[in-house]
């Protein structure tokens, strides 16, 4: 490993992923342990140059104080406790927070800002090829940007010992099917198996209305789908997945809550076991971004906007149709076009198109129409949990509307959905 650390061991505070990525941002790599870590474990990091004992609200645990072991605190390298009994232990300000945190990581500790992609990507390059030596891993390659840059950065690490596996649901946006065959197979050369699947789902999921139950059908055939490629290769031992860094903090420190199990290709059956290969699981989605940038990815695959797992079938509402899908996918095409024309698209969180299942009469061409709506949304957000609507310039929605209108067929009104969450979520299913 080329790269000084600092240490960040968690006594309870709620600012620990905070903290690791200010570090990271000086240029110096950081990570989160929990406050139980051994000494022995401590001096098995490479490269540690300093210790954090971030305290905070949560040190408390069952009415006692976790504390690290005490041979930590006379470790051979400077250990800071940040903890004012409560209060919280950082400024505020988030200048005076970087001198503190500058002071310490640079004049106390002595690290070196050498944290930076190229040092990343030649250490995981070589701790791929330690781990998976001549044999083979498999990847469920969505054309996401975390399993993207997996993709990227194995095939840069072992080339054709990687095996990708695509599968076009059906649900995917308007030309990404076609941009991870070109990216992946056409111009990285790699083992791409492209599964399409579009029949499959759409006739699984005909006639199925509940949200619930089409995420669950569209979940479950996924796996089924990808279990039969598996099965089909054969001496394959690894497989690889785009866990990042906050997957792993959520699932859980030892004083904060649980928030969710880290989701992955789960789900897969008992007798097909495969060793873990995860080599994103110490960035922060802003790093995966920058790895991928680095590693070549075009832009629109590493800045895309966030997607749900289930793709345009949340969005298509009620029982899906092949029209209204396409409708969906029309207009959301025309939406991301007409965004980035004015500049948007770095700009709005997240923007995208609904299609409901009912109709209203309109009028074309002196003719009567009965036809769809469809529903703009565009919504920024910080953390996902509340988000406030885009203040979309009234001509853009015009010139927008007017396209739609114009060129999706089966569609003859554009709404814009002026919800904020709450109360409304950001999808509508
Ligand atoms: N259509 C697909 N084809 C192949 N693999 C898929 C597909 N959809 C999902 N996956 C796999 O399932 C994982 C989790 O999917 P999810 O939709 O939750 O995306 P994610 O965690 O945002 O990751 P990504 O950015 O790679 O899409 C993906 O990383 C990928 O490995």
């Amino acid at each position: 490993m080329k790269q000084d650390m600092i240490l960040i061991l968690d006594l309870g505070s709620e600012q620990n992923a905070q903290i690791a990525r200010e570090i990271r941002a000086l240029g110096v790599y950081s990570e989160i342990h929990p406050h139980d870590i051994t000494l022995a474990e401590v001096k098995a990091l490479p490269n540690v140059k300093g210790i954090i004992l971030n305290g905070g609200p949560n040190r408390v645990v069952d009415g006692v104080e976790v504390d690290v072991s005490r041979d930590i605190y006379n470790c051979d390298v400077p250990v800071l406790l940040a903890d004012h009994k409560g209060d919280a232990p950082w400024p505020a300000d988030e200048a005076e927070r970087g001198r503190a945190l500058s002071n310490f990581v640079f004049g106390v500790c002595g690290a070196q800002a050498n944290w930076n992609m190229e040092n990343f990507i030649a250490d995981q390059v070589e701790l791929i090829r330690r781990q998976v030596g001549d044999r083979n891993v498999l990847l469920a390659l969505s054309g996401g940007v975390d399993s993207s840059v997996v993709a990227a950065l194995l095939i840069k690490a072992i080339g054709k010992q990687l095996t990708c596996v695509h599968v076009n649901h059906g649900l995917l946006r308007k030309g990404e099917p076609e941009q991870v065959v070109q990216v992946f197979r056409d111009q990285m050369d790699a083992n791409l198996i492209y599964v399409d699947a579009v029949d499959r789902f759409l006739d699984k999921l005909a006639g199925v209305a509940e949200p619930e139950q089409k995420r669950k059908i569209i979940g479950a055939e996924f796996i089924r789908v990808f279990e039969e490629e598996a099965r089909k290769l054969e001496g394959i031992d690894f497989l690889a997945q785009g866990t990042i860094y906050p997957d792993i903090i959520e699932s859980g420190t030892k004083t904060a809550k649980a928030v969710k199990a880290h989701h992955n290709v789960g789900g897969l059956p008992e007798d097909l076991k495969f060793e873990l290969v995860e080599p994103l699981k110490m960035l922060f989605k802003d790093e995966v971004r920058a790895c991928g940038a680095a590693l070549g990815l075009p832009d629109s695959m590493v800045y895309r906007q966030p997607f749900p797992g289930p793709g345009l079938g949340v969005r298509c509402l009620g029982a899906i149709t092949r029209d209204r899908l396409e409708a969906v996918r029309a207009s959301d095409a025309i939406l991301r076009e007409e965004f980035a024309a004015a500049g948007l698209d770095g700009k709005v969180w997240q923007y995208f198109t609904v299609v409901p299942d009912f109709k209203s009469v309109g009028v074309r061409d002196n003719k009567r129409t009965f036809d769809w709506p469809v529903i703009l949304r565009a919504v920024n957000t910080v953390d996902a949990m509340t988000a406030t609507v885009e203040d979309v310039p009234f001509p853009l929605l015009q010139k927008i509307t007017a396209r739609i209108t114009a060129e999706v067929e089966g569609v003859n009104r554009v709404l814009y959905d002026l919800t904020p969450k709450p109360t409304g979520t950001i999808e509508w299913e």
